[in-house]
């Protein structure tokens, strides 16, 4: 199965999903000198119910907080977008040192960690339909900077003790991911995929300018999660990001001057 392994890590990725050399790839790195700002990209509408949080997995690849998606208690709209779209999960993607870890990068910068917010187009059935379609998902990204303890991040910490190993989860309820989130909204978008396989090229991505605060510590408990099954050899969950990708021609658009 992929992973971020030598063996089966991204420059692999390609042998099963040949995807992974298309047109629209993510992630990428944004050369904000070239990035157009748009005066018809409109605010960010982020309006999330916490009510409908249910747990936080550990899937192997990553840690992630499901949502019921159901109805349209958390959605995404305004931004980029047309339409609705709902908040099915977030997760993060961080490295083995403080230097490296983030997906996207900014003018070459890699952060420590990079959180992304997953929504799927509303105009499809579910999620999985709207995977396959062009305008199928929008994924908001926040990067994470070495700071102050984040006492919000630190609610999804104090739970990884109980996940530490490959297909374990935990009931996470009332939690607002909006807490999460910077306090200025502004943001780079672009056309890309998903980072992962199978790496659906049905994303529009929207990166925030603004990056959110995490310790050291906070960043050393990522690192404690693994990779590997309960009763396997550790394999300790780190470096789980892809490399930026070619922009193949892509422009960057920025909400902002
Ligand atoms: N990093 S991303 O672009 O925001 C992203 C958003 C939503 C996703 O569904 C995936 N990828 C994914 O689910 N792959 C299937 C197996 C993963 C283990 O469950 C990646
Ligand atoms: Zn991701």
């Amino acid at each position: 199965d992929w992973g971020y392994g030598a063996d089966n890590g991204p420059d692999t990725w390609h042998e099963k999903f040949p995807i992974a050399n298309g047109p629209r790839q993510s992630p990428i790195d944004i050369v904000t000198g070239e990035a157009r700002y748009d005066p018809e990209l409109r605010p960010l509408t982020l309006r999330y119910d916490p009510s409908v949080s249910l747990d936080i997995i550990n899937n192997g690849h990553s840690v992630q907080v499901t949502f019921s998606d159901d109805k349209d208690a958390s959605t995404l709209t305004g931004g980029p977008i047309t339409g609705t779209y709902r908040l099915k999960q977030f997760h993060f993607h961080w490295g083995s040192s403080d230097d490296k870890g983030s997906e996207h990068t900014v003018d070459g910068k890699l952060y420590p960690a990079e959180l992304h917010l997953v929504h799927w187009n509303t105009t499809y059935p579910n999620f999985g339909e709207a995977a396959s379609k062009s305008d199928g998902l929008a994924v908001v990204g926040v990067f994470l900077e070495i700071g102050a303890a984040n006492p919000q991040l630190q609610k999804v910490i104090d739970v990884l003790d109980a996940i530490k190993a490959k297909a374990t989860q935990t009931s996470f309820a009332d939690f607002d991911p909006t807490t999460l989130l910077p306090n200025t909204l502004d943001y780079w978008t672009y056309d890309g995929s998903l980072t992962t396989p199978p790496l659906l090229e049905s994303v529009t991505w929207i990166v925030c300018k603004k990056s959110i605060s995490a310790s050291p510590a906070q960043m050393e408990k990522f690192r404690s999660l693994l990779f590997s099954v309960e009763g396997e050899p550790e394999c300790q969950m780190v470096d789980n990001y892809r490399p930026p990708q070619p922009l193949k021609g892509r422009e960057v658009r920025s909400s902002s001057k």
